[in-house]
């Protein structure tokens, strides 16, 4: 089974090139080299030329960059530097139907941003649209424009949150979560990482150097988890060598997709502990 991680997934503005080397050192999953809403209109050029330099030497993990939206001054530009310069892949902001993304005849792996009130509507045509990996929330774009007021619950995001998940695993692609902005509340950013696995995200998009170790255990695999992985597994080979079809674990009915639960958690215990290549 090929599984890759992707428990955090840090932005880092285009035009910051300190960050932007920092990037390369803080063991996140994956990095977003950003050129959109993290740059600002005057410096978009700049960025562009920092991202290309940043992406002429190796990484030790998989480099998106985020372009700058259809219909923007910049977006032929941003994606012919992430297509020409060899990012792993193009995220794309503010998606809101699968035409869109069909027509872009992209040669890398598109991440879409779902961030309107009509993205999320079509988030599962979106998913479905070849060349998509993922689906990215955007919340902050997402609470604008619909108008809901703050709160640490995330209740009234919770219907396009689950949106979100269901459309990506519907059609086999990876949901990430969106960013959790006060980068000085290491408890409040915990709690969310932990709602967004709860709810079925694969990892959290991140802002701060300081949210990549959370993010990595909240969304990560525990040695405590791979532990019963292995015992859920036990248990069930044990069953079916004694020609029982259902077996349990500590208590709790075991079948199939259980075991098939637990394998999957053990190999992404293991890639992330591995160095892994892009297939
Ligand atoms: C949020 C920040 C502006 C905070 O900046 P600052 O207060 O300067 O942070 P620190 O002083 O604590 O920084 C300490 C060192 O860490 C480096 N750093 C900071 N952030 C990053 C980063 N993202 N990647 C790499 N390195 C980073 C600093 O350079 C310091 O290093 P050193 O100088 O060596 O000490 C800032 O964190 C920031 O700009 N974050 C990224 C913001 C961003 O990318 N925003 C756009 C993406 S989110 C989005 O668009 C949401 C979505 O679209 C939606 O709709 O929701
Ligand atoms: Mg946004």
């Amino acid at each position: 089974m090929s599984v890759r991680p992707w428990r955090s997934v840090l932005y880092v503005p285009g035009d910051k090139p300190r960050a932007v080397e920092k990037a390369r050192t803080l063991g996140a999953d994956a990095v977003i080299l950003d050129l959109e809403d993290a740059v600002a209109p005057e410096h978009k050029d700049a960025a562009r030329e920092n991202v290309a330099a940043a992406l002429r030497t190796p990484w030790p993990c998989p480099v998106l960059v985020r372009v700058n939206g259809l219909g923007t001054p910049w977006e032929h530009a941003d994606r012919e530097l992430a297509l020409r310069a060899g990012a792993d892949g193009l995220v794309l902001p503010k998606v809101e139907d699968a035409a869109t993304v069909r027509d872009l005849h992209l040669r890398v792996p598109l991440w879409a941003m779902i961030e309107t009130p009509t993205g999320v509507l079509h988030a599962a045509g979106i998913a479905a649209a070849p060349g998509v990996a993922g689906l990215i929330v955007g919340a902050n774009d997402l609470a604008r424009a619909l108008r809901t007021r703050p709160d640490p619950a995330r209740t009234p995001l919770l219907h396009a949150l689950s949106a979100v998940v269901l459309a990506a695993r519907a059609h086999g692609k990876v949901p990430l979560d969106a960013v959790y902005n006060d980068v000085r509340d290491p408890e409040g950013f915990e709690r969310e990482c932990g709602q967004g696995r709860t709810l079925g995200f694969s990892g959290k998009t991140v802002i701060h150097p300081g949210q990549i170790e959370i993010a990595n255990r909240a969304l990560g695999v525990s040695e405590v988890e791979a532990e019963a992985a292995r015992g859920l597994i036990a248990a069930w080979t044990q069953a079916r060598q004694e020609g029982r079809s259902v077996a349990t674990y500590r208590g709790a009915l075991v079948e199939q997709m259980h075991v098939d639960e637990a394998q999957e958690t053990l190999a992404l215990w293991e890639a992330a502990r591995t160095d892994r290549p892009l297939a």
